[in-house]
């Protein structure tokens, strides 16, 4: 092909945001629901559209949207997120010779089941806050690589929070305190071991189970015990000791990032020309603020062994 003498072309196409809602129906009558927004991205041997207009080896994007319906259609049992984009990954990277890898990206709704007197309705939902996320890649081998996360997570603490010792020069005027508010909004992701489509674990929402189990360690970490709490010296410090219980409490996961901004909540002083003092800050009145804030991201991973 002439036009690519001297040129190197790297391309995928796919469809982003394609929604799509499954009900599930056990017999006595108890509903499950998920709400998905997928994202698809083919690599495939496709060059001749791009350099001769010649679509025959291009999967059109509306034919992966039709997918995401049909395989919606086809899982007739209840799944996670990751299944449902190992399913549509492995089917495009099987049913077109074309298709060399497939990354599909998921967000789910927080659709929870509500509780009405104490009981757990058969068919209500309400929304949720924080979002469970999934990006799979599946090759035409069979190699796989699955993250997960979570989007959203706002979380608070009103005390047990400071910060100290950070250094000082000319332009640093913020007092060094051991009391403070802390809050954040984690944006976490993780990868799992598993290599292969064959080193998938069998267990029917694995995944799900998953982030639910990371989630909690993630709190538990953050707040603390529910009555005495837990210091953190920074958000720098909490962050590392989420990312490290997660890793220790789960063999399967090799990678986590975690992002969490630090959203200032301003002390409150309003002073007077006579005395006394309109308002005295006293650990009492904020000013919440969103803007700046702080950005504090690390990643955590296992160091493989040379053994
Ligand atoms: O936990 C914190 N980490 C920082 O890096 C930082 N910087 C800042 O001004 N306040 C804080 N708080």
């Amino acid at each position: 092909m002439a036009e690519l003498i001297g040129l190197k072309l790297e391309q995928r196409h796919g469809k982003s945001r394609v929604r799509v809602s499954r009900v599930w129906r056990d017999r006595d009558g108890k509903h499950h629901f998920a709400e998905w927004s997928v994202n698809i991205s083919l690599l495939s041997d496709c060059l001749p559209a791009y350099v001769a207009g010649d679509n025959s080896d291009i999967v059109a994007t509306d034919t992966m949207k039709n997918t995401v319906y049909a395989k919606a259609k086809e899982c007739s049992e209840q799944l996670s997120a990751e299944d449902f984009a190992i399913v549509l990954a492995k089917h495009f990277t099987s049913f077109y010779q074309q298709v060399t890898a497939a990354i599909v990206n998921i967000v789910e709704k927080p659709w929870e089941r509500v509780s009405i007197k104490g009981q757990q309705h058969k068919h209500g939902f309400k929304l949720g806050s924080e979002r469970h996320t999934t990006e799979v890649m599946v090759d035409k081998s069979g190699a796989l690589c699955v993250t997960s996360g979570i989007e959203g997570l706002s979380i608070l603490k009103t005390t047990k929070s400071g910060f100290e010792g950070f250094i000082r020069d000319q332009y640093t005027m913020l007092p060094e305190t051991r009391e403070r508010m802390m809050a954040t909004e984690v944006t976490a992701s993780w990868r799992y071991s598993f290599e292969s489509l064959s080193s998938l674990p069998l267990k029917p929402l694995y995944f799900t189970e998953r982030y639910m189990d990371v989630k909690e360690v993630l709190l538990n970490t953050f707040f603390g015990p529910s009555k005495e709490g837990v210091y953190s010296p920074s958000v720098q410090a909490t962050l590392y000791e989420m990312a490290k219980a997660v890793l220790g409490r789960f063999p399967d996961i090799s990678f986590i990032q975690l992002k969490m901004p630090n959203l200032h909540f301003l002390p409150v002083n309003l002073p007077s020309k006579d005395n006394p003092v309109i308002v005295k800050f006293d650990d009492d009145v904020y000013l919440p603020t969103d803007e700046p804030h702080g950005t504090i991201q690390a990643t955590l991973s296992r160091i493989r062994s040379k053994m």
